[in-house]
């Protein structure tokens, strides 16, 4: 492998499913494997063989499933697990075991019950005992970042002699900090006297928050593996998402002059093909595979990227996944993002005052509304009467009151003709209440054939729809409104269809006033 190559390790299935809760089936991990092989992730960890027979079956239905990557299992630094791991393996094309015991002074003390030389004599025996087993052999000294430098350089050189081609150095409890563990990376690299026959590797949790940053600070000062999970999964707070190593390398190719194997553009499917399997939601503003991710919802950036898309994105959503990018309308958006997405729906809007009529209208709908989607537009638009089409019944304001064993009772403030006038009235429910309320001032002698309600996008804040059907003297129409209320959006159809009826009647009879 090219000095300059950064292989990817990919530990979704071994240190992901450590995640509490986030326990795999043999065929999960098959269908996460398969996609793993399909971005071109060099090494995918697919278990710890030991661990249980459900996990040696799930490595070797990888194993047989599986031939452009290299198949891993971890195990324990012991003949039983090492053999397990060899076992479960037989399948792949390519298979490396990877085998581990942890260096720090805790560690050796408290958990492994071991004097520091055995755990040296043991490290050796084990690495000799893999590489009998297969070719590629990784070592890993468990929790190295809280390790003693000196005992980290003497084990590192005699596994390497024992045969291990693959060094990792884990910041086991993420307990490092960038600039110190590059620094530790760097400095072994440059002491141990055989690390040239060895590919240094890192494998970074996030209990600070600093998986990414210690992982990449690492590569910077030579580690050329990197152990990562997609969408970060793993132990605790987790591992060093994939995604983020991958396009930080990439994007910044000045910092990190190496190349990787991956095909970024199935990054966003794979994530969630993980995110279903294992029941982790991504969370919006997770970097690359978050909903978010590409997302702009103020004026400012979406005006920004409508005219040069880089003043405010660095990288291509569709380079990771997603179809395109996406301009969020909401209350920071502005004129320009309106504009375009209107056009985009083949909306047209008219001259200058239709347009600043219309971006009124949505942003008082955006105060009302987390996010504008194309339907709340659509019919925001639908709602927003032609010009040369009279309206003589306008909807100023509504009061309406539901209370237990009451009627509910609706006050609707409305200008019939221009003149403003306010209507009540009690009715079955308020819906009811505020249509007897417009009767009361109308007396259109109309009669209501259908009363329709949908809810317009997902989510209690969706506008709703409603439709209101009027017949009068054999002359039906159909009126329309939306609101976030839908007693609101009820009144505004009702008032459409009466102002249909009059468009009708006035089309019909010229020479007549009102209804
Ligand atoms: C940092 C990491 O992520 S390491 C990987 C962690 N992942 C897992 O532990 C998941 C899979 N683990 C398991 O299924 C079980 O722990 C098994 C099958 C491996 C072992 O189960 P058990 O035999 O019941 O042991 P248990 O888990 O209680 O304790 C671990 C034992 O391994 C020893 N041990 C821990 N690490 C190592 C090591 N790298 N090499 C050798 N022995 C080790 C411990 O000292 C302890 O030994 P002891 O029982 O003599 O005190
Ligand atoms: C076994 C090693 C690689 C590990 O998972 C860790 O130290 O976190």
């Amino acid at each position: 492998m090219s000095k300059d190559r950064l292989v990817i390790f990919d530990t979704t299935l071994r240190d992901g499913e450590q995640s509490p809760g986030a326990s795999m089936t043999r065929d999960e991990k098959v269908r996460i494997a398969k996609m793993l092989e399909k971005i071109g992730v060099d090494v995918i960890e697919a278990g710890f063989a030991i661990a249980s027979v459900g996990d040696f079956e799930a490595v070797r239905a990888v194993a047989e499933a599986v031939s452009e990557s290299t198949i891993c299992s971890l195990s324990r630094a012991g003949v039983q697990d090492i053999d397990r791991a060899a076992e479960a393996l037989k399948p792949a094309a390519n298979s490396r075991i990877h085998t581990f015991i942890a260096t720090s002074p805790i560690h050796m003390q408290y958990k492994l019950r071991m004097e520091p030389d055995a755990v040296v004599e043991r490290a050796i025996m084990a690495v000799k005992h893999a590489r009998n087993l297969v070719a590629d052999v990784e070592f890993s000294c468990e929790d190295a970042s809280r390790s003693e430098f000196d005992f980290l350089c003497r084990i590192i050189e005699q596994v390497i002699n024992a045969g291990a081609r693959t060094i990792n150095l884990p910041d086991t409890v993420g307990y490092g900090e960038p600039g110190e563990y590059g620094e530790l990376i760097g400095r072994l690299l440059n002491t141990i006297p055989n690390a040239d026959k060895a590919i240094f590797s890192v494998h970074c949790h996030n209990d600070l928050g600093l998986a990414v940053a210690n992982s990449l600070s690492a590569v910077m000062h030579g580690a050329r593996q990197v152990e990562c999970t997609i969408n970060g999964l793993g132990e605790r707070a987790g591992n060093a998402a994939l995604e983020e190593i991958v396009m930080a390398v990439r994007t910044r190719h000045d910092l990190f002059p190496v190349d990787v194997g991956i095909d970024t553009s199935h990054i966003v499917p794979t994530s969630r093909l993980v995110s279903s399997i294992t029941g982790f939601p991504v969370q919006p503003n997770k970097a690359i595979v978050g909903a978010n991710a590409f997302a702009h919802e103020s004026g400012i950036h979406q005006d920004g990227v409508l005219k040069h898309r880089e003043t405010y994105e660095i990288m291509r959503a569709q380079d990771v996944g997603w179809h395109n990018n996406k301009l969020v309308l909401g209350k920071h958006s502005g004129r320009a993002a309106f504009k375009a997405r209107l056009e985009e729906l083949g909306i047209e809007i008219g001259d200058d005052n239709a347009m600043q009529l219309a971006f009124t209208r949505f942003k008082e709908l955006a105060d009302k509304k987390h996010e504008i989607f194309d339907e709340d537009l659509q019919a925001l638009m639908n709602d927003m009467q032609p010009a040369d089409r009279p309206r003589p019944f306008q909807y100023l304001g509504l009061e309406a009151v539901s209370r237990t064993g009451h009627h509910p009772r609706a006050d609707v403030r409305l200008e019939i003709n221009g003149a403003e006038q306010l209507a009540s009235a009690v009715g079955d429910g308020p819906v009811d209440a505020a249509f007897k309320a417009i009767e009361s001032a109308v007396e259109s002698g109309a009669t209501l054939q259908l009363y329709s309600v949908n809810a317009i996008t997902t989510g209690t804040d969706s506008q709703g729809e409603v439709q209101v059907r009027l017949e009068r003297n054999g002359q039906i129409v159909n009126g329309n409104g939306a609101d976030t209320d839908i007693i609101v959006a009820s009144v505004k159809a009702y008032l459409d269809a009466l102002n249909l009826l009059a468009d009708d009647e006035a089309r019909a009879h010229p020479q007549r006033e009102g209804v």
